[in-house]
């Protein structure tokens, strides 16, 4: 006997009304002159970039890191960003990931997140005030303080006391002007199949931008070709925040 599948609205996951930010639904079309619809389709992407970046809900303890961050000036991924490492370090079933840029921990969450239950990440960042920030937001997000390994320092200075080959995901987001070194010591730190990925590497459109442009966007332009013609790198540039440069080491 066939059972027919109850209606979508009935599923306890499905919420009635309108979710995620989807317009309600529309029995009319419009018809638009050519030129209303470009304008139209131009909007639609900003829209539709905007809903990719809150697609992933944060919780309460991110909100707080954000808060820390914006009380201090300081950048933190965008809530797509975000979504996206949680899904890259799930992929890679991370046990050991290594971050450049802990900040006040917005990304550490999102990757911990992502990561196995018994997986562990070790946060790099020069000021141990942004990173004590970042130890009481884990710890709000539910995260066992054996979760992760603080190191206050330079990442030139920390990255080469860590192990060759024991992990799986690097993440950078420190000193834009050191990109190429934190390429070549995230390689030397990855396991065969693993993954590297470099935060903000649009650099708020200068990337591309034929005008002159200051050492960190020459340096980030190094990094975009040097992946782009390395026969062992896999690059992905995703589109989300400003950018997310994603590499796999074969
Ligand atoms: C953009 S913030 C990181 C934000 C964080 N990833 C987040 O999303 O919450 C950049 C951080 O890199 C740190 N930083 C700057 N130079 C660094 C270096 N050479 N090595 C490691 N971290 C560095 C800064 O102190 C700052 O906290």
């Amino acid at each position: 006997m066939i059972h027919p599948l109850p209606p979508l609205r009935s599923h306890p996951l499905i919420t009635p009304g309108p979710i995620c930010g989807f317009p309600a639904p529309t029995d009319t079309v419009t018809a638009r002159q050519p030129r209303g619809q470009e304008r139209a389709i131009t909007g639609n992407r900003q829209t539709s970039w905007a809903f990719a970046d809150a697609f992933v809900a944060e919780d309460e303890a991110l909100r707080w890191a954000r808060d820390r961050a914006r009380e201090t000036g300081l950048p933190s991924v965008s809530p797509g960003t975000g979504a996206a490492l949680r899904m890259l370090a799930a992929t890679v079933d991370a046990k050991a990931v290594a971050e450049i840029g802990t900040g006040t921990g917005v990304s550490g969450i999102h990757l911990l997140h992502g990561m196995r239950p018994d997986g562990v990440l070790t946060t790099v960042d020069p000021e141990p005030d942004r990173q004590q920030f970042a130890r009481q937001a884990f710890r709000a997000a539910g995260f066992a303080g054996n979760r992760a390994r603080f190191i206050p320092g330079r990442a030139l200075d920390v990255l080469p006391r860590l192990a060759d080959g024991g992990y799986d995901l690097v993440f950078c987001d420190g000193d834009r002007t050191e990109s190429l070194e934190y390429l070549a010591e995230s390689l030397r730190l990855l396991r065969p199949g693993g993954l590297v990925c470099f935060e903000g590497v649009f650099a708020d459109g200068r990337t591309v931008d034929s005008g002159p442009q200051p050492v960190e966007v020459l340096r980030l332009r190094d990094l975009l070709r040097t992946v782009r013609e390395s026969a062992e790198l896999v690059p992905s540039l995703v589109p989300v925040g400003d950018g997310l440069l994603c590499v796999v080491k074969r």
